[in-house]
Formats: structure tokens, sequence, C-alpha cells
């Protein structure tokens, strides 16, 4: 049994992280990490848990932690695990870090886009990006996964077999993203409150979402080359969900079936992306629950335009279901222990 900490257990990611362990048949969580929380039951901080969930949470210091587990999550805010991480917790526990501190490799870009100061940046050159399905032989090896963003998911999968094969113009690309409300955490916001959010649509961050350069990143190493894009996203009334569509002209003449032949070449065998058939659009409700990532495209013959859409649950692929894929890929299990969730519907 792999024995599990959660830092930040009774945040949204961490509730998820909790709910789809409880269900791993090779793990067992020793450890519910709260401050705010302390010594009260989990299952009275998340009621869904009663009777399933009987610990208490608890609050210690790191390195009391690392003698305890083999593998550390950390759910929490932005800084807090880059505060964390030393070279003697690195030997003895793998970290999964559901936070943005080992995303980017550049420090400055880091703490240019996140307005801190990066308190660890000697382990970023060896921190793993763990989108599963592109990097999934390093992240095999690694001690320390960054854990991608929920947008950041959606958007990069949805557009890497078309960048890695240089099928558009990477200057036009452009990303239109929605996200459900659970996307922004469980701590009170007035931004968040019912009145605010329901029967309502607000694009934020406009031109400068911290997701940019991390997405930027990413498809850059796909491309061979720098890309810049933009990416604008926006808060919808949903719990659940992300939905992106991206737009980008062709670089030449191609046809539906061998676009679809390139999706097929990189996901044809991926258990958690779907590219769905023909005239089929994603949609959040068939992903909801799961750690599927849904894709289809169009191409636009009058603009010279390619349409990608993806969806995803932000909670599931876009945090704790990919964080629970890389610790099964981390630690030599099957890959899908945990994560054969059946999408729920309504
Ligand atoms: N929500 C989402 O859809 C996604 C979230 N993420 C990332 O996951 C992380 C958690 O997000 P989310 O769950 O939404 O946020 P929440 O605000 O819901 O939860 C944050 C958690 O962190 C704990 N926490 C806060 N400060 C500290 C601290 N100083 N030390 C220890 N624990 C702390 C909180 O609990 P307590 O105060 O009791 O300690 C709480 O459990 C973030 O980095 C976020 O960017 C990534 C992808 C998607
Ligand atoms: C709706 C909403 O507010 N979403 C969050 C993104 C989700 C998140 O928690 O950020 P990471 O994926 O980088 O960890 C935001 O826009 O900041």
């Amino acid at each position: 049994m792999i024995k599990v900490g959660i830092i930040g257990s009774t945040g949204y990611a961490g509730g998820e992280l909790v709910r789809i362990l409880t269900g791993h048949k090779n793990a067992e969580i020793k450890w519910y990490g709260s401050r705010s929380h302390l010594d009260k039951k989990y299952a009275d901080v998340y009621r869904n848990m009663f009777q399933i969930v009987d610990a208490a949470c608890m609050d210690d210091d790191i390195e009391t932690l690392a003698e305890q587990v083999d593998v550390i999550f950390t759910a929490t805010p932005q800084g807090l695990c880059s505060s964390l991480v030393n070279e003697e917790i690195l030997s003895k526990v793998k970290i999964i870090d559901l936070s943005a501190d080992f995303r980017l490799k550049d420090v400055s870009v880091y703490e240019k886009w996140y307005k801190i100061t990066h308190k660890s940046p000697q382990f970023l050159p060896e921190a793993v990006y763990g989108l599963c399905e592109i990097n999934r032989e390093k992240i095999k090896n690694a001690r320390l996964v960054a854990n991608p963003g929920c947008y950041t998911t959606c958007s990069i999968l949805s557009a890497y077999p078309l960048v890695k094969e240089g099928l558009i113009d990477t200057d036009t690309l452009i990303i239109d993203a929605k996200s459900g409300t659970s996307g922004a955490g469980r701590g009170a916001k007035i931004d968040n409150l019912f009145c605010e959010v329901n029967e309502n649509m607000k694009a934020y961050a406009v031109g400068n979402h911290r997701h940019t350069p991390e997405i930027e990143e990413q498809l850059g190493y796909a491309a061979g080359e720098e890309i810049v894009l933009n990416f604008t996203p926006h808060l919808v009334p949903m719990n659940r969900g992300i939905l992106v569509t991206e737009y980008a002209k062709l670089k030449k003449e191609v046809t539906y079936e061998e676009v679809k032949k390139v999706y097929d070449k990189y996901y044809g065998e991926e258990k958690f992306v779907r590219v769905l058939e023909k005239n089929v659009y994603p949609e959040t409700k068939w992903v909801e629950g799961s750690n599927y990532t849904d894709i289809s495209f169009q191409i636009d013959e009058r603009t010279n335009r390619i349409i990608v859409m993806g969806a995803l649950d932000n909670l599931v692929k876009g945090a704790a279901g990919q964080a629970v894929q890389n610790m099964n890929l981390m630690f030599g299990l099957d890959e899908k222990e945990g994560l054969e969730l059946i999408p729920m519907f309504p």
C-alpha cells in the first residue's frame, strides 16, 4: 500500500483527492492536512464522507509527515509547496504539487505572473511537468511533479497534435475558455457568491491570466519554438467543468479525415483522452466527475481556420485525477487505478 499525505485536504482540489484516493486499491490516506479544521473529523468538513472517512484533520511540520508517508500531495495556494521542499524531504518522499510553483521552468516568468518570490528555484530544473499523456516516461522517474493547471491541461491537450505536427500557424492561436466556479477554490470571495455567479457570465484576467505563460511554454516545447498566444478565461454558473474553444489558421489545406488521423496518432491509445466523432462537440456534462478530456474539431474552409474544442472536469483531469494518474506512474501502478470514474449525467 502506498501511504499518502495531503496538505490542503479540505480545499476543493484536496477534497477531490480524498474522494478518488478513498477508492484506490493501492493507496491509503494517512494524513488529512488542514490548519483551519485541526482535530475536526474530516467527515465533519465534508459530510459526503460520513461513514466513509473516519480520520481527523491534522497539521504538523513536513519533516514529520515525510517520515510517515511515501507521497505528499500539496493542494495548497501558490507559493506554499516551494516554501516546504528541500533536498532532505525529496530524498524521503515523492511530491506532487497541484499548485503552479514548479510548472514554469523560468523563475523570472513565475515571479512576474504570480507576483511571488520563488522559495526554491533550485528544484525547477528537476521538476517534471505532469501532463501524463505527453510526459509519461519522465513522470515515471520523478521525485517532484508539477501537476498542470485545469485550463492549461484542457488547452494544451486540445491543441497539442496540431502544434506538434506543424499544422497551424501558432501566431494566430486564440484560446477562449470557460470554467465552473469550483475552479476558484472553496475560500470565501465576493466574486464567487451565488448572486454574483448565478445567471451571469464574465471574462476575467483578460490578457494577463497566469495560465497564459504555462500554455505558451508547453506548446512551445511541442512546436520547437517560442509561442505567444491569447488566452481569455470566463467564469460560468456551473459547479465543475472547463470548456475551451481554440482558433488558429491552418498552414495548408487539410481534410477532416487527415486531421482526425493526426489526433488518433497522439490519442488513439490514450484511455483518458476521447477524440469525438465528426460533428459531435464536447460538453462539460459528458466528462463531469471523470478523468476524461473530450476533444473535437471543425475545419472552417471559409476562413481557413481550424476550431478545436476541449472539455474536462477541472477538479478531476484538471487537478486531483491527473495528480493520481501521476502518482500511479511514479509508483509503477496501472495508470488507470482509481480513475475509471464514469462521467455523471445529468
Ligand atoms: N480548484 C481547481 O479547480 C483547481 C485547483 N488547482 C490548484 O490546487 C490548489 C488548491 O486549490 P483549491 O483546492 O481550489 O483551493 P481551496 O482554497 O479550496 O483550498 C486550499 C487548501 O489549502 C489549505 N491551505 C491554505 N493555506 C495553507 C497553508 N499556508 N498551509 C497549509 N495549507 C494551507 C486550505 O486549508 P486550511 O486553511 O484548513 O489549511 C485548503 O485545504 C491551488 O494551488 C490551485 O491553484 C489546480 C487545478 C484546478
Ligand atoms: C475559475 C477560477 O478562478 N479558476 C482559477 C484557475 C484554477 C486554479 O486553481 O489554478 P491552477 O489550475 O493554476 O492551479 C483562476 O482563474 O485562477
